[in-house]
């Protein structure tokens, strides 16, 4: 009698369950039956679109971008569209105006499930945290960004820029070599010195355990993303992916933690010669040391004790993943794009010469980087072309209207950065590389909105002018000596979008290059 009841209590259960469930699908259904469909198949349900994706990660991004592009952003009427990842609809706005509805509203700024593979590395840090939490910490935070402050990693950016010029340099032709790990190493190197005040010397192959974790977990985020049933913890935590996964989460807070520690040790013996320890105005610390971003947020927890040395951790994590992969793929594409078009090369040398003279050694300085405007133009037509996060996504707070049609409150919506860029409707020629789209008077009139490399409105890109400086200072280092030669046809090439754009060519996930000195 006790086991019929609890069966029956169970079905009872279960039935209601599916019968809540299917009563909201068949409102979402609804709903969403106002947006076209983004990609041409029929969506069925529960699987939604789910058949039609590709396992092949490059297959698959190929074919979003021809949806994408083709469907999306330049039909005619340019109507944001919808996709069912299973029974889950997402919202890909095919238009500026709906993009910029999203990002520049003060109250859409949650960024949705696609995220939550991060939070077991970066926790609530900048880029995930919500609501008055990331209100609190994006306005703390704000400072440390301060162009006094990034002026002073300018000595940072230029050692590590030489250090990367003098590997090139010495394989002089030799060989042909895959750019993309250096140049990450280069990077690597930078964020640890300026977020943690650390020299991990990655390029000179040191510290090869927290490297090789770093490097790693990116990878091991965005292979998690793609499948559903590796979101589940419990089930990740067994497989044998997952168990290198929270062995390189380990090492990595490991590391974040005992610098924090040594840091503030230091900070605190310096306590007795406490006026000397604040910031002066080249960014050091007394006479010691350059300060890193950690010793401004030891600051703001000397000052407010609410902002604990965990909420520390997350946040120089939180730039430890976002500074160094974002700004490696920007640099290499960069250079795969000159290796590809000696004539811009050519016109970038020129520009060098023309600030530099004969001084290929030299430091740059903040007055140089004002002055290389082609530079400029050149790497933000790359950031068009690869920009460097490809897809963002936002999960809505709020009924919000787009195209003309009600989104509701807890839709997925998602950003193809990389598709608006490719869109013919604001570039003649988009898939041709072509700098001059960013001189002055190509980019007068153009809707803000149609290129959002570092996303835009209240959530964008807190690093943007530390990238940019840093990307301005490797490059004219590296190209006052060197010559660029792309080995890989551009269009074997493929980006693959997933956290980071990243290349392949379908035989390595490189970049390949001969480097050669200029005369
Ligand atoms: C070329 C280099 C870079 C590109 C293209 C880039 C792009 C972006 C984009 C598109 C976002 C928005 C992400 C989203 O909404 O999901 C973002 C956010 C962010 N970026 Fe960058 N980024 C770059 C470099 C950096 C660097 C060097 C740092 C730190 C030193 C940094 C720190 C951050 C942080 C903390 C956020 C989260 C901001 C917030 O939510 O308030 N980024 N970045």
């Amino acid at each position: 009698m006790a086991i019929s009841i609890g069966l029956a209590s169970l079905i009872v259960v279960a039935v209601s369950m599916a019968a809540y469930f299917f009563v909201r699908q068949v409102k979402l259904w609804h709903t969403m039956s106002h947006f076209e469909r983004a990609v041409p198949g029929r969506a069925y349900p529960l699987i939604g679109h789910a058949y039609m994706f590709d396992r092949d990660p490059r297959a698959f991004f190929q074919r979003m971008r021809r949806w994408f592009v083709e469907l999306a952003f330049e039909d005619k009427e340019r109507k944001s569209r919808v996709v069912w990842m299973g029974p889950v609809p997402v919202i890909f706005p095919g238009n500026p105006e709906d993009i910029e509805t999203i990002l520049s509203s003060s109250k859409l700024l949650e960024k949705g499930t696609f995220y939550r593979m991060l939070m077991p590395w970066l926790g609530d840090g900048l880029l995930l945290s919500k609501g008055k939490k990331w209100q609190k910490r994006r306005k703390l935070l704000t400072p440390s960004f301060h162009f006094s402050v990034l002026a002073s990693f300018i000595d940072i950016f230029n050692e590590q820029a030489q250090i990367l010029t003098e590997k090139f340099r010495t394989l002089n032709g030799q060989n042909s070599v895959d750019i993309f790990p250096m140049v990450t190493y280069c990077t690597l190197d930078v964020i640890c010195a300026t977020a943690m005040g650390k020299n991990i010397g990655a390029q000179k192959g040191n510290n090869k355990e927290y490297v090789q974790a770093i490097i790693a977990m990116s990878d091991l985020i965005q292979e998690r993303q793609k499948y559903p049933w590796l979101w589940i913890d419990a089930i990740y935590g067994l497989l044998p992916s997952g168990k290198i996964h929270n062995r390189y989460l380990e090492i990595l807070h490991k590391m974040t933690k005992s610098v924090i520690y040594e840091r503030l040790g230091e900070k605190q013996q310096m306590n007795g010669i406490k006026e000397t320890s604040k910031v002066s105005s080249n960014g050091t610390i007394g006479k010691r040391k350059k300060m890193a971003f950690l010793d401004l947020l030891l600051e703001v927890h000397e000052e407010d004790a609410s902002f604990t040395i965990d909420d520390i951790r997350e946040e120089v994590d939180t730039f430890m993943f976002e500074g160094h992969d974002t700004t490696a793929a920007a640099i290499s594409w960069v250079l795969f794009m000159l290796g590809h078009h000696p004539e811009v090369q050519e016109k970038v040398h020129k520009e060098l010469d023309q600030v530099f003279g004969n001084d290929r050694d030299r430091y740059v300085t903040s007055e140089d980087i004002q002055k290389l405007q082609y530079l400029g133009c050149v790497i933000k037509e790359t950031l068009r072309m690869y920009p460097s996060v490809p897809l963002i996504g936002r999960q809505l707070e709020e009924d919000t209207i787009m195209s003309g049609h009600m989104v509701p409150k807890g839709t997925l919506v998602i950003i193809g950065i990389f598709f608006l860029h490719r869109s013919l409707d604001y570039y003649p020629e988009p898939d041709v590389f072509n700098p001059d789209n960013f001189l002055p008077e190509n980019v007068e009139g153009r809707h803000p909105f149609v290129y959002i490399p570092f996303s835009a409105g209240p959530r964008n890109c807190i690093g943007q002018k530390f990238a940019m400086m840093e990307e301005k200072v490797i490059l004219a280092t590296l190209l006052r000596k060197l010559k660029f030669h792309s080995l890989q046809p551009i269009e074997d090439v493929n980006p693959i979008g997933n956290l980071i754009l990243r290349p392949s060519d379908g035989i390595s996930d490189g970049l390949i290059m001969e480097v050669t000195l200029r005369t």
